[in-house]
């Protein structure tokens, strides 16, 4: 939801070894999806491990607002009762998608293409965030919208009668393009044609073909082609949301950078479109093993166990991985503090049009706490101290940004001085359950 409320500041302090079992919460990539086109299905879906931090849970209302029924039965297990491709009704109030990037750009392609009108908006956060990666491809299937200047929500997208379907190649490695123009593509006759050039994450696809689209992927000189029959009748289904990748990067580089650490993290998703932190971290030195390898709901999962790690190496991160771990450079920055020589980081400017410009954010933080650090627009680079070497001491700003206000936490568990951030409030759009897990493990992370 939009708005937020007080400020919740945080410290976490070095406390020695953080030991036990983790056990993070569903995929919010792929609980989006689930309730996205569980209300474009005809019938029940049934989702268990759902992700129940605000950002999903505002997916979930805005999908009742279009008219589909969402239904929480306790315990992670949720049902969607759809209305089928080309079924939404008309909100009749603006819908308010929070911070969530991906909640608002996955809907608004999945209205587009249905004769009705919708406002969107979010907290102060989504709403500086560019929208016209979206509404760009969705005119092209005649869907107008009217935002702020410069593609800004609030914003009212008017879908389009009888769309024609579009071919499109997303010009950013983005996933939540991707998404939008497929979601809008289902409802448009004949074949939508997306084209990526580097691959981003994958869910879409796979999840339009559980729901029995007709979806093809090609791998060409062109890049990715994904080729999509409109106006499917999508069949509901029965969903086990993974555990989270991005979430489960917290305990693990908790447990690399805290003293004599180690902790498991069971049942990780690591479809490859996700998992280039741990490849990174592997390279970096760290003492991260992969265990009890194995496929569950078609995708490889391992349980990860990670280590105390004093003998890292700063390493240059392939820029070809940077959509595979793009919401991880902010922990690996942290990570990268704690290894010996430098950490650099290219083509990761799409970093700075997250919920928060992270270069900027990790980069002043990190500062802040003893370390240097060199960006440019699309650079950024972690001069490492050793472990044991990071002074901490300062207070870092998180604007409104999850991910910065985890990484912190993260880094504060090995440096001298703790650590303090001046806002932990947004860490329950995507971890409800951080604080209490990581003090199950025994890090000393307390609210001020
Ligand atoms: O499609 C998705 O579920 C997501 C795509 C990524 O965003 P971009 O598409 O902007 O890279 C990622 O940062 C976000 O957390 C989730
Ligand atoms: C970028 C993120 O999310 P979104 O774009 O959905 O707000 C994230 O979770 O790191």
């Amino acid at each position: 939801m939009s708005g937020h409320g007080d400020p919740i500041p945080m410290t976490s302090r070095a406390c020695g070894a953080l030991s036990g079992e983790a056990h993070v919460p569903g995929d919010k990539s792929i609980s989006h999806r689930s309730l996205i086109l569980g209300a474009m299905a005809v019938g029940e879906t049934k989702v268990s491990g759902l992700l129940e931090g605000q950002d999903v849970l505002d997916t979930g209302r805005a999908m009742q607002a279009f008219g589909a029924g969402v239904i929480n039965h306790g315990g992670g297990n949720w049902s969607v009762h759809g209305v089928g491709v080309g079924g939404f009704a008309e909100p009749d109030q603006v819908i308010d998608c929070g911070n969530s990037g991906t909640g608002v750009r996955l809907i608004m392609g999945a209205m587009a293409t249905s004769p009705i009108t919708a406002t969107f908006t979010g907290d102060a956060s989504l709403n500086g965030r560019p929208m016209g990666r979206i509404t760009d491809p969705l005119a092209l299937f005649g869907t107008q919208s009217y935002g702020r200047k410069n593609g800004r929500l609030p914003m009212t997208i008017v879908g389009a009668q009888d769309a024609a379907p579009v071919r499109y190649t997303v010009p950013m490695p983005s996933a939540q393009v991707k998404s939008a123009v497929l979601l809008a593509g289902l409802n448009a006759a004949g074949e939508t044609v997306v084209i990526e050039k580097e691959a981003t994450r994958d869910h879409s696809e796979r999840m339009l073909t559980g729901f029995g689209a007709n979806l093809s992927v090609e791998d060409t000189s062109e890049g990715r082609v994904i080729t999509l029959q409109g106006q499917p009748e999508l069949k509901p289904q029965t969903i086990t949301v993974p555990r989270d990748p991005s979430s489960a990067a917290f305990p693990v580089c908790a447990g690399i950078v805290a003293q004599g650490s180690e902790v498991l993290v069971p049942g990780i998703g690591l479809n490859p479109t996700r998992a280039g932190l741990f490849t990174t971290l592997q390279e970096m030195g760290a003492d991260l093993t992969f265990e009890n390898m194995r496929e569950e709901g078609g995708e490889p999962v391992a349980d990860l166990r990670a280590k105390f790690s004093d003998n890292m190496k700063g390493i240059e991160v392939p820029p070809e991985r940077a959509a595979s771990m793009i919401d991880e450079y902010p922990v690996l920055s942290v990570v990268a503090a704690f290894a010996t020589g430098k950490t650099v980081m290219r083509g990761v400017k799409e970093l700075r049009v997250k919920e928060s410009d992270r270069i900027d954010a990790m980069a002043r933080g990190l500062e802040a706490c003893g370390v240097t650090i060199e960006e440019d627009e699309d650079t950024f680079i972690v001069h490492g101290m050793g472990a044991g070497g990071v002074p901490g001491g300062g207070t870092c700003a998180t604007h409104l940004d999850h991910r910065i206000a985890m990484s912190f936490m993260v880094l504060g568990l090995g440096t001298e001085k703790p650590v303090h951030i001046d806002d932990g409030g947004p860490i329950a759009t995507s971890f409800p359950i951080f604080e209490d897990l990581m003090r199950d493990l025994g890090a000393n992370i307390t609210r001020d």
